[in-house]
């Protein structure tokens, strides 16, 4: 092990768009209405890696954290969630995944929250701080191509209809199931763009950009933020109407239908058995609200408690995922239901993505409405590889092509934001 982190932390004033100092071809960003933690430039002080092996990820992930926050020393006056010692992680949805869960410490760190604006620089000890950050103007625009991946539109309804003989047989009460799409982007595309198009169309969510996963969730997974926890349980979806009576009529029927009340029942007792053992004083509120997105409309509860073991983010987020929102119930049997039904490995795709600070605090979503680019993978003159995900819990009662159909419109932030 390398010596330890020396980090600083000063409030300073910077422009209004944080995301001018990221990394155009890999950004680092966690935003929501401007405010959020981005990374300024390349440079990180440390990357964490877990591959599937006998441990589970997020623990691995935990002890790695641990170890770099207990070594470090910090000074930081402004103490504030996100101040100070700061890593942003992304963890795939199931172990058995082929692709990594990372957590990365950046070298340089700018924030905004309630207009306060601060820097938090990161080096090892006896390594040079980094300099001042600049802001580089974006690239030229650029457009991405998408198409079918592994799971078809033909092959989802299949995979649905084999999940409505499995509720029927009793196997499961619900399952999530998901398709793909594949495509590519040019190479060397600003993919700050997609960021800041993500961030700006869909304002309620949270946009994020952790190692090639870029996407804008509206679930909060959950939060910790000085000892109060906060989640957003979604589950139960439709698709805006065109016009303001059929957006009504539209909203109406979701906020009545028993198959998504029930559905999102059981997303919301699968979050409140996960945070009980960690938390006292903890409330979801009384019946759904209807978000409302630009796209569609969720049936949402918030839910808010009081931490009383001391547990960071990143334990709560793993002790939470993953929900019913995204897998289904029994968790165990929906995740041996996806493997059987989805003919592509999800990644990250639904998994946690947050970020976290050496006093536990953190935000973390589910990561949704997100497509993962193969960044650095290929040479710098080949087109960047992206592979984008949708999905739809399945109940009795669902319709296989309704069900396709809400996927198509859980695609339309990024496939918007590609065109
Ligand atoms: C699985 C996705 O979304 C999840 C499934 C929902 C549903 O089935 O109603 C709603 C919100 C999310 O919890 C996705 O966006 O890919």
């Amino acid at each position: 092990m390398t010596a330890g982190l020396v980090v600083e932390t000063r409030e300073i004033d910077l422009g209004d768009d944080l995301l001018a100092y990221a990394d155009p071809a890999g950004p680092l960003a966690w935003l929501r209405r401007g405010d959020g933690i981005v990374a300024v430039g390349p440079e990180t002080a440390r990357v964490v890696r877990v591959a599937a092996g006998a441990e589970m990820r997020a623990a691995a992930l935990g002890r790695a954290w641990d170890a770099i926050r207990s070594s470090a020393v910090v000074d930081d006056p402004v103490r504030h969630p996100g101040t100070g010692l700061v890593a942003f992680a992304a963890l795939v949805f199931d172990e058995g995944s082929s692709a990594d869960s990372v957590l990365v410490v950046p070298r340089t760190v700018i924030g905004r929250h309630n207009g306060r604006t601060w820097i938090t620089r990161i080096h090892d000890e006896g390594a040079a701080p980094a300099e001042d950050p600049a802001p580089t103007a974006f690239g030229p625009h650029w457009a991405g191509t998408l198409g079918p991946g592994a799971q078809t539109a033909q092959g989802y309804q299949s995979s649905v209809r084999a999940a409505l003989a499995g509720i029927a047989e009793g196997r499961y009460g619900k399952v999530v199931l998901a398709r793909d799409l594949v495509g590519t982007v040019p190479a060397g595309s600003d993919l700050r763009r997609l960021v800041r198009a993500l961030s700006t169309e869909y304002p309620d969510t949270w946009a994020f950009a952790v190692d090639g996963l870029i996407g804008a969730s509206p679930e909060t997974l959950v939060t910790v933020q000085d000892g109060v926890v906060t989640a957003r349980v979604l589950a139960g979806t439709t698709a805006r109407g065109a016009d303001a009576v059929t957006d009504a009529r539209a909203a109406a029927g979701l906020a009545d239908s028993p198959k998504d009340n029930d559905e999102h029942a059981f997303a919301v007792r699968s979050v409140v058995a996960a945070l009980a053992p960690h938390t006292r004083a903890l409330e979801a509120d009384g019946g759904p609200f209807i978000l409302e997105l630009p796209n569609l409309f969720h049936l949402a509860t918030d839910v808010r408690a009081e931490l009383s073991d001391g547990a960071s983010a990143l334990d709560l987020a793993a002790a939470l995922h993953p929900t019913a929102a995204v897998a289904g119930t029994p968790t165990d049997v929906a995740i041996a239901a996806i493997r059987e039904l989805e003919p592509f490995d999800r990644g990250r795709y639904a998994g946690p993505v947050g970020w976290i600070d050496a006093h536990g605090n953190g935000e973390w979503a589910i990561a949704l409405r997100c497509a993962q680019f193969g960044i650095g993978e290929g040479g710098s003159a080949d087109p960047i590889r992206l592979t984008a995900y949708a999905g739809a819990g399945i109940v009795a009662g669902s319709d296989p092509e309704a069900e396709l159909l809400e996927t198509r419109v859980k695609f339309r932030p990024i496939v918007d934001a590609l065109a």
